[in-house]
């Protein structure tokens, strides 16, 4: 399997070098040359197998060349025994046709786990295989930073450096990030919003030289080893509930497009979807665009999902990489319009086709305390606010007669137990492998919005004598 960029300007690249690389050298982002293919029989005969036995299945063609079968069986198997539900990502249902999947089961309970601890795994592989060392860089908005961490730390081929929106994340996320101590992970506290973390992570991979002497890799959903771990769980739940012989909606909170976009993936392989639902919150961006064909950058403003308080949707670029035929300039062309005026106007045809398949829907915080208030009342289920407002979003746009809801939990209450107690009265306790983490040391250090601040402290920490 070969991979190219968005941008169609960057060297054609197999797997282990889209692993290592991130962010492609022309600012593009990785995706396959062509979509591996599953019948209709082949998914059918997914049905009863386990949910590492699905992982490589659907895995494998996109590694191929660069792992055998064997070294991604050991790597799968070791991952998900470590997850805490056997299922993995369990099903519950919410109402006839209606599906909630639980996707925080990892150890830092959130949909990130489901990745990240596979991507921390292939990093040591292809690392030690290679006799390299890496530094990567890092933007959370709040659930990226902790998995990542918890996936690389006090791994001798990896140093660590996240990027978190200082004051705006929860404090459980906070401090599932900047409790680990261990001398290959560093925070950054930025005086910024994500949005900014992240320009200030793509800045860094642009500037070859300086990727190139400290080896920079990404951990974000830039790095198409991400989107592809995510696609084993649309795959693993939709043939859970009767696919390919029934087709599905998905309902997917997402302020960066990376989830979704796997659920796309998995479509394109031959997944029966007739539906992606997007949920925002008052960060509407996506939401806007699928109403409009417009995208148009706003503020920031702060939320109970700051997950999603994102403008900048890094995936969405794989997405129109798709709509506009692997037009690598014409897409090129939109990006630096958009990254100029804050504004993306998609060609109708694109647009078109890509409302017949993407629609949208908002919910403020009153209303996604609202939700999560009601279906805790209704159906017992105890929703974080960014999976409320994927379940919200999914029953507003599903239709009974023709698919099966699946909407996706991205995350544990526990992880927002100020919005959980202001919406339900109840607050979630941690589970037991979290429930010192208040009395845990914390580190970090605050930075300004700056580039070369960032760019120092990466080169300082990367370039320091290792014990
Ligand atoms: N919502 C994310 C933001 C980063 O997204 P990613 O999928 O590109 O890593 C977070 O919680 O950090």
């Amino acid at each position: 399997m070969k991979y190219v960029s968005t941008r169609g300007n960057a060297p054609v690249l197999s797997f282990d070098d889209v692993l290592l690389a991130g962010l492609a050298r022309d600012g593009g982002l990785y995706v396959p040359q062509s979509w591996p293919q599953f019948s209709l029989a082949q998914i059918r005969a997914m049905r009863g197998l386990s949910y590492h036995e699905i992982a490589i299945e659907v895995m494998a063609p996109f590694v191929e060349g660069c792992l055998t079968r064997a070294e991604l069986t050991e790597l799968v198997v070791d991952t998900y025994a470590r997850f805490t539900h056997p299922a993995v990502a369990p099903l519950k249902q919410l109402g006839r046709n209606q599906w909630v999947l639980e996707l925080f089961h990892g150890p830092t309970i959130a949909f990130k786990d489901y990745a990240l601890q596979l991507v921390g795994r292939l990093f040591d592989h292809v690392l030690k295989k290679r006799g390299q060392r890496v530094t990567i860089v890092g933007a959370t908005s709040g659930d990226t930073g902790s998995a990542a961490i918890e996936a690389c730390r006090d791994r001798d081929s990896i140093d660590i450096v996240i990027l978190h929106p200082h004051g705006r994340t929860s404090d459980v996320q906070r401090r599932q990030m900047t409790s680990v101590l261990s001398d290959n992970v560093r925070n950054l506290a930025v005086q910024g919003t994500f949005d900014d973390c992240q320009d200030m992570v793509k800045a860094l991979f642009n500037d070859h030289g300086f990727r190139d002497t400290y080896n920079l890799s990404a951990v974000n959903s830039i790095n198409w080893a991400r989107v592809m771990a995510q696609i084993v769980y649309y795959f693993a739940s939709a043939v859970a509930l009767g696919a390919p012989d029934v087709p599905m909606t998905f309902s997917v909170p997402t302020g960066n497009f990376g989830n979704v976009f796997a659920g796309f993936c998995a479509r394109q392989m031959g997944l029966p979807v007739e539906k992606f639902i997007v949920g925002s919150n008052s960060n509407d961006i996506l939401t806007r665009f699928f109403e409009t064909g417009v995208m148009n950058a706003d503020g920031v403003v702060p939320t109970l999902s700051p997950s999603m308080d994102i403008q900048v949707s890094s995936n969405f670029e794989r997405l129109v990489f798709h709509y506009l035929g692997n037009d690598g300039k014409a897409v090129g062309k939109l990006m630096d319009e958009f990254r100029a005026t804050g504004r993306m106007d998609m060609p109708q045809g694109a647009y078109g086709a890509m409302r017949e398949l993407f629609e949208g829907h908002r919910y403020n915080d009153e209303e996604t305390l609202a939700v999560m208030k009601v279906m805790r009342a209704q159906t017992g289920e105890m929703l974080d606010p960014h999976s409320a407002i994927g379940v919200a979003a999914g029953i507003k746009g599903h239709s009974y007669k023709t698919s099966t809801l699946i909407a996706l939990a991205t995350a544990h209450p526990a992880k927002f137990p100020d919005a959980v107690e202001k919406a339900t009265g109840i607050r979630p306790p941690l589970p037991e492998h979290m429930a010192d983490l208040f009395d845990r040391p914390e580190r970090f250090d605050v930075v300004a919005n700056d580039l070369t601040a960032v760019r120092d402290y990466v080169a300082t920490f990367a370039g320091r004598a290792k014990s």
